[in-house]
């Protein structure tokens, strides 16, 4: 039977029940699972020389195998190339973005290697399935060996516009390689059509339907948005109902409303402009004052990249001032923890809140909106304030509260429009919402992507 061979930078732990900040290796552990299969990506360590030969360690139907990556290659590769330019830009801060030949070329050298420990193991009839930005030319690096396999390619986080694009000086290598793919997956709509976009006006590409044809090449493309196991979700959000963590947080709140957020601490999340929107409505609807809580869990991520450092300072200064400004002996409006929390438990504090605040600036999905949905308990949703600007946004519009996170006041109105919303509305939302996850479910993304890359 032909083999699934899934290569992402970030493999999932291979503990259950470790929690993993990043929705990537949540979705793709999730969809495998199911199948079986062989994932290979880079293991998290930093050692003195390239791995040759992979380390494979075996649980259930996965093979997980593994390489460390060089010091160099970790600066040059996913520090430089990965999530110093091509994250900042394909989020749309190009302020924040950094081009340097070297890492450009480190980026390549570690796809190469990617690709030969692809070579060494593989059968004819594998299918080969790259996840990321990481990974973009491995596509044109197995073609260069001479693999001839099915080879698809999702993409988890934004494409931007060719405005947008261009400032990346390879940008026309980056795009060239993609089209080394037999399929392009992307989030949305709107990223196809960003790439349809690009591809026509710089490569001469024709498209027709779902297939954009470049010289001899003809490529698939395509909108799969990614989705979680809602069901199962809601299982997991009532296995830690009697925690000490959840008793914790309840006993905190003194029967107050609760407001709740989770990301990666990252720029693109939108904390600041949240934190500053939850102040607003402290100033501007005095009612809430005293009665609500905000709990904002933001794990530190990427924190060797620049950028990243200073969203952190930023935002401890943020929160430090509301609290300051706004703190009584017997209520903390903020509460800001660094820290990650097992799924389970994250899942069991969306259960008991009554509004989930997911604000991204710019974000490819975003599966913390889609979590916190799932995790409601049916007879008393809360109510999903969501970004216009999240990849989530294109299947939830009709159910969330749309906001601008750039608009401080709509978000404070939103916010209070949530906390005040009858519970007939809130239940008719939560029911749009749930039918739709349970439609575009993570089964669905995975065997839709598979029936299109085909055999
Ligand atoms: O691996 P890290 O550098 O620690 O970062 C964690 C992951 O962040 C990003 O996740 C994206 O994928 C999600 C699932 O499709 C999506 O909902 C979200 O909007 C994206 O930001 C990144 O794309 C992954 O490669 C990282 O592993
Ligand atoms: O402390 C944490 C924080 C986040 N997550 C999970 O990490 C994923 C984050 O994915 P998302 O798509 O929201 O954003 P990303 O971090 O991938 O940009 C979600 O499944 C969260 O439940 C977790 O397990 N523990």
């Amino acid at each position: 039977m032909s083999r699934l061979i899934v290569v992402s930078n970030r493999v999932a732990p291979i503990t259950e029940g470790k929690s993993s900040a990043g929705g990537l290796v949540v979705g793709v552990l999730d969809a495998l699972r199911e199948t079986g299969g062989i994932w290979l990506g880079w293991n998290g360590n930093i050692e003195p020389e390239p791995t040759q030969q992979p380390v494979t360690e075996s649980d259930k139907n996965i093979d997980f195998c593994t390489v460390a990556l060089t010091q160099r290659d970790y600066d040059h590769y996913y520090r430089g190339f990965s999530n110093g330019l091509l994250w900042p830009t394909f989020h749309y801060r190009i302020d924040l973005s950094r081009y340097t030949g070297d890492d450009y070329a480190g980026y390549l050298k570690v796809n190469r290697h990617f690709a030969q420990i692809l070579a060494s193991s593989l059968r004819d009839d594998d299918r080969i399935w790259v996840h990321d930005y990481h990974l973009i030319p491995l596509g044109k690096a197995c073609r260069d060996l001479g693999i001839r396999n099915r080879i698809g390619f999702f993409l988890h986080i934004p494409f931007p516009s060719p405005s947008v694009l261009t400032t990346i000086p390879p940008h026309r290598a980056l795009v060239e390689a993609m089209c080394a793919y037999d399929l392009l997956g992307f989030q949305t709509q709107t990223d196809v059509q960003a790439f349809v976009d690009y591809a026509t006006r710089y490569l001469g590409a024709a498209v027709s339907g779902n297939e954009v044809k470049i010289g001899d090449r003809s490529i698939k493309v395509g909108a799969y948005p990614i989705g979680i196991h809602p069901d199962q979700i809601r299982a997991l959000s009532k296995q830690s109902r009697r925690s000490k963590p959840l008793d914790a947080l309840k006993s905190g709140l003194q029967h107050r409303k609760l407001i709740v957020s989770v990301d990666r601490l990252d720029y693109s999340k939108g904390l600041v402009e949240r934190f500053n929107a939850f102040e607003r409505l402290l100033e501007t609807a005095p009612r809430h004052r005293g009665k609500v809580t905000f709990v904002q869990i933001a794990p530190p991520s990427r924190q060797d990249v620049q950028g990243y450092r200073q969203i952190r300072r930023q935002l401890e200064s943020t929160a430090g001032r509301i609290n300051g400004k706004w703190t009584e002996l017997s209520w903390t409006p903020i509460r800001y923890m660094n820290r990650s929390y097992e799924r389970a438990l994250l899942m069991s504090f969306f259960r008991v809140s009554q509004v989930g605040l997911v604000t991204p600036l710019r974000d490819g999905m975003n599966l913390v909106a889609k979590e916190y949905i799932a995790s409601q308990p049916a007879h008393d949703p809360g109510v999903l304030v969501l970004s216009e600007f999240a990849g989530a946004a294109a299947e939830m519009r009709d159910g969330a509260l749309m906001v601008n996170p750039y608009d401080v006041q709509g978000m404070a109105d939103a916010l209070d429009r949530a906390l005040s919303m009858a519970l007939d509305e809130r239940k008719s939302r939560y029911e749009h919402l749930m039918e739709i996850l349970r439609k575009n479910d993570l089964s669905s993304w995975r065997d839709r992507f598979l029936a299109d890359l085909g055999d």
